[in-house]
């Protein structure tokens, strides 16, 4: 490198720099944290290394002035924000944070499962689970049902295409599914687009009754033409977590969803702190500096972290001691009639509470072996002695 310093151009959403490049680097690190939406090719002038998040579209223009830049970091699962085709014609090595918040999400779609079909009196073993996307996140949607009993279909061509076995196709899940659960990443051309995968034929197409959940990326469903079946259709039941034209809600199709929250269904504090982890080692191997302490050293004991029960708790009880997503559903319908109302999104998100995973609360006091194995299958700590 042609100088001592490091610059480290960062949005200013991604937790713990701070500690994870800071003095255990040996590096002297130059930090700017800037707002992803509005930042602009001259604040990236001199930089070294670029670590943003899913609002910042990295490309072309962004970098023009970036000539020294010598890694490109995404916090992030989804990569449709970066044109990696650029960064490669430049030589940039670039990274995203595979599976960080996998978790999260996975507890989001179990949370609002659990606790809709309480409501209903209805049992997860009466239903077929649907999982389009059996990637990180799908794949361990899926994993944790299985272990549990749960009937489960799941599509996911490009790896059927790999020889992978197992699989329905597209129609098979959207007709036969109770619960739909869309996990695909946002891609746009090639043979497997996911843009508008779902659209009019095949949100009509839903089994009745379904209970359809987005928390993949927003445009995989057609908005319009799934307000449209909305209003068609009142037997649907509708979360969605990420929206076409996001941080731009649509507020007549939020009062069709039973629940709605501004893309957090990834942002627990232990998936975010992930998502730092895993660029802090890939900036290790780009500067050839020892690898960081492990993710534990800085990960801190959750505030509720044990909890004693008797056998018969409820399920979704448990689940809403961790994370209540009916708070965020609560938050950001609040926002709905103000003028700024995209700006409130983003400050929702940024704003975050410190939001735990499952495995953060360890249950005491189960003592029957059913029971604990459900809750062990479901994510939580269980002490099975
Ligand atoms: N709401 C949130 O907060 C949040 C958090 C994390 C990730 N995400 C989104 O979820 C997506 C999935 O995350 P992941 O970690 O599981 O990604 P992944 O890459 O591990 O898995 C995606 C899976 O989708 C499959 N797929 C691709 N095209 C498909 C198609 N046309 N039909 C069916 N399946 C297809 C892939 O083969 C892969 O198995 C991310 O790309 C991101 O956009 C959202
Ligand atoms: O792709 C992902 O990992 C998620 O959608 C993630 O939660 C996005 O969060 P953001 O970068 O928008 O803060």
């Amino acid at each position: 490198m042609s100088k001592n310093i490091v610059k480290i151009v960062a949005d200013e959403n991604i937790p713990a720099l701070e500690s994870m490049f800071g003095a255990d680097t040996g590096m002297q690190i130059e930090l700017d944290r800037v707002a992803g939406r509005e930042l602009s090719p001259e604040q990236l002038e001199g930089a070294d290394v670029l670590l943003v998040r899913s609002i910042t579209q990295v490309n072309e223009a962004l970098l023009s002035r970036a000539s020294q830049l010598k890694m490109v970091g995404t916090a992030t699962i989804g990569v449709d924000h970066i044109d990696q085709a650029y960064l490669k014609s430049r030589g940039i090595p670039f990274f995203n944070a595979p599976g960080c918040n996998a978790d999260a999400v996975v507890e989001y779609v179990l949370n609002i499962i659990y606790n809709t079909l309480f409501e209903r009196r209805v049992a997860l073993k009466d239903l077929t689970v649907g999982i389009i996307g059996v990637g990180n996140v799908g794949g361990r949607l899926y994993e944790r049902l299985r272990l549990l009993g749960v009937s489960l279909l799941m599509n996911d061509p490009p790896r059927e295409q790999r020889g992978e076995s197992g699989f329905v196709d597209l129609n098979t899940v959207i007709q036969q599914a109770d619960i739909l659960c869309l996990h695909t990443p946002l891609v746009k051309s090639g043979e497997h687009p996911t843009h508008h995968l779902l659209a009019e034929k095949e949100l009509l197409a839903l089994k009745p009754n379904a209970l359809l959940i987005n928390a993949g990326r927003g445009p995989v469903i057609d908005n319009s033409a799934l307000f449209a079946c909305m209003e068609r259709r009142d037997d649907l039941t509708l979360v969605l977590d990420v929206w076409e034209h996001e941080p731009q809600l649509n507020p007549l199709l939020v009062d069709k969803a039973m629940v709605a929250t501004p893309h957090i269904a990834g942002y627990s504090y232990d998936g975010k702190l992930r998502g730092t982890h895993m660029l802090r080692c890939r900036f290790s191997e780009i500067f050839g500096i020892p690898q960081p302490k492990p993710l534990s050293h800085y990960l801190p004991q959750a505030l509720i972290h044990e909890v004693t029960v008797a056998n018969d708790v409820a399920i979704h009880d448990l689940m809403n001691i961790v994370y209540d997503p009916y708070r965020d559903d609560r938050a950001l319908r609040k926002t709905l009639l103000e003028e700024n109302q995209p700006k409130l999104f983003d400050l929702l998100r940024k704003n975050y509470p410190v939001r735990r995973e499952f495995s953060s609360l360890r249950v005491l006091g189960v003592s029957d072996v059913d029971k604990a194995n459900v809750l062990k299958n479901l994510g939580f700590t269980i002490d099975l002695t």
